[in-house]
């Protein structure tokens, strides 16, 4: 049973084939920024990233991905509540049927209607796959997109939709500095987490920006042109691509702001 978004086949039923989707340590969860611990400890956030990393753009059927090579430290995570390199592999976004929904992580139950992840994962494992099976293998940054004036940024992804609008769809994006999708200010919270899609795996270090980006609504139309489904399959758009937030479990959120 192949998992994604359906009545059929969504989250609530993604546990009968994925059981550590009942784990101790599930994303997306709420961000309650009263009952998060300021840590003087964290750093700030060391991003470097080499757009000639990027290769290309797909629609791998549950969101649209920018994949890039990451066989050297050229776009590398460091610092923050992480420890070593971690490589930037991919980034993709979740987002809404309107723009009153679509991020996985909320704000005091605030729903954004987008947000962005930029995977990393930690080279002191040999490679990606086996870094997603340790509790300190991935470090993912969530930034969230805000209704307001287009993003000219975004503009350079959202022109390529059109290529990939259908499931297994993938052309070439390269040059692009994934730099310019993040807000002037690094301010985080953090915690323990997971991947947010099966097989929910417990190795990820969410890094959740507090200052969102902005997006309009027509280029959130844009997103949403995309489809689920694989050409001559029909016309099923691609909306609402997000997991409903997961008990905290008793997990401490930091934030590395006052
Ligand atoms: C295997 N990879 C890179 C991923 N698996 N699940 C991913 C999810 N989309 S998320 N939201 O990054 O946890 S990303
Ligand atoms: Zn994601």
């Amino acid at each position: 049973m192949s998992w994604g978004y359906a009545p059929h086949n969504g989250p609530d039923k993604w546990a009968v084939n994925f059981p550590v989707a009942n784990g101790p340590r599930q994303s997306p969860i709420d961000i309650v920024p009263g009952q998060a611990s300021y840590d003087p400890s964290l750093k700030p956030l060391n991003i470097q990233y080499d757009p000639s990393t990027c290769m290309d753009i797909l629609n791998n059927g549950h969101s649209l991905q920018v994949t890039f090579t990451d066989d050297t430290d050229s776009s590398t995570l460091r610092d923050g509540p992480i420890s070593g390199v971690y490589r930037l592999k991919q980034f993709h976004f979740h987002w809404g049927s309107s723009d009153d929904q679509g991020s996985e992580h909320t704000v005091n139950g605030v729903r954004f209607p987008c947000e962005l992840h930029l995977v990393h994962w930690n080279t002191k494992y040999p490679s990606f796959g086996d870094a997603a099976k340790e509790p300190d293998g991935l470090a993912v940054v969530g930034v969230f997109l805000r209704i307001g004036a287009a993003n000219p940024r975004l503009q350079k992804v959202l022109d390529s939709l059109e290529s990939i609008k259908n499931k297994g769809s993938q052309s070439t994006f390269g040059d692009f500095d994934s730099r310019t999708l993040l807000p002037p200010s690094l301010e985080f919270w953090t915690y323990d987490g997971s991947l947010t899609t099966p097989l929910g795996k417990e190795s990820v270090t969410w890094i959740v920006l507090k200052r969102p980006i902005s997006v309009s609504p027509a280029q959130m139309e844009m997103f949403r042109s995309l489809q689920f489904c694989a050409e001559g399959e029909g016309v099923w758009d691609m909306v609402d691509n997000f997991r409903p937030t997961q008990p905290l479990k008793g997990r401490l959120l930091r934030a590395n702001f006052k």
